[in-house]
């Protein structure tokens, strides 16, 4: 065991590194997983191991699709709509199918919620999880080929259930696991199965998810906000008050760095390793949000809190709402602890209750 609590070395240390330093003890994501569920999940069954084997493998699978999107017509629109609205692009749609299809032949999962399908899909079978996704997150930004990426979330089966929208239509609290591939530079897996937060990378040439970001913890506070200012006329008080005091400091502080590119996987990468803050307000009138709780708010949630950060509606903690609807919506707030509360006090100075 050692100082990181993963068990594992990434820096060579008594990893068996032959002499010319390649790396010869690789932790591998299926490795890490048999390993974590050995240690955590005492009646493990080695049904979580084979989801998250046909997680990755969807993840490899669009990962493939986006490198190569311009080349083969793959950019641009699908001429549909989704569940909620939104212009689909030809790669939402592509992502959409190879998520349900390596869903389906897990034959681990029972009911599975997608931005981009209007009801549930409950799977035949005797599966036993539930699984929320975004399966192309940031897709406006495909065509410019900016960073975006797949969020999920899983829950387990309600005891007794046969599969339903109850067995999705509860807090983020009873998720058991939660990540993001983040479609960038390289593909990087970022998981949490409730004991802390690790960062994979994609060896394209192994075809491997390596452990590269073990025990990932956010720092407690930095000067980075990231938020779409051009909403600011359709925020409510507390929070036009907190971008500002963020821009224009009392005397003698230094004004925050805005950083904002318009993919939530990519903004959120970027916070869990640097710090700072994210946000998506809700609109002060419609007190709707833009992004959807199931699989934006709550996963990106569970791993904030899991590598010591925050996340909140203001008002209340985001990971305890349980959702009336599949695509509900919610105004967020998350990242480091500091930056979070000072937040959370705004909302306390107004007297805005949940
Ligand atoms: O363009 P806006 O209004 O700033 O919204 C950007 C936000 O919307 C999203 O693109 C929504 O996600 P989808 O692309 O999955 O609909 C987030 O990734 C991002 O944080």
């Amino acid at each position: 065991m050692n100082g990181n609590g993963t068990g594992f070395t990434t820096t060579g240390a008594g990893g068996g590194d032959s002499l010319n330093e390649i790396k010869t003890d690789i932790i591998t994501l299926t490795r890490f997983i048999l390993t974590e569920q050995g240690r955590y999940a005492t009646q493990a069954t080695g049904d979580f191991t084979l989801l998250l084997n046909s997680l990755q493998f969807a993840f490899k699978f669009i990962s493939h699709n986006i490198r190569r999107a311009t080349l083969v017509n793959l950019i641009g629109l699908a001429g549909a709509t989704n569940s909620t609205g939104d212009d689909q692009k030809k790669l939402d749609v592509i992502g959409d199918e190879i998520f349900i299809n390596a869903m389906r032949a897990s034959g681990k999962v029972k009911v599975l919620v997608s931005e981009e399908q209007e009801e549930i899909i409950v799977f035949e079978g005797d599966g036993k999880y539930c699984v929320v996704c975004d399966p192309i997150d940031g897709s406006s930004n495909l065509d410019a080929g900016v960073s975006v990426g797949t969020i999920f979330g899983v829950y387990k089966l309600q005891p007794g259930s046969t599969g339903g929208v109850s067995d999705v239509l509860r807090a983020g609290t009873e998720m058991v696991a939660a990540g993001y591939t983040m479609y960038g530079a390289s593909a990087n897996l970022v998981l949490t199965t409730g004991n802390g937060v690790n960062g994979f990378t994609l060896d394209t040439a192994l075809g491997e998810f390596i452990l590269t970001h073990p025990d990932m913890k956010i720092p407690k506070k930095r000067s980075i906000y990231s938020v779409n200012e051009g909403n600011t006329v359709y925020w409510d008080k507390p929070t036009q008050e907190y971008f500002h005091n963020l821009k224009y400091p009392s005397e003698g502080l230094k004004p925050y760095s805005s950083r904002y590119i318009g993919s939530m996987v990519a903004d959120m990468h970027r916070t869990l390793l640097y710090g700072g803050i994210f946000a998506y307000p809700s609109d002060s009138k419609s007190k709707n949000g833009k992004l959807r709780l199931l699989y934006e708010c709550f996963p990106m949630a569970f791993l904030v809190e899991q590598a010591g950060g925050l996340a909140t509606t203001g008002t209340q903690r985001i990971l305890d709402i349980v959702p009336k609807h599949i695509h509900d919506r919610s105004g967020i707030f998350l990242g480091s602890e500091k930056e979070v509360l000072k937040v959370v006090d705004m909302y306390k100075k107004y007297e805005i209750s949940a």
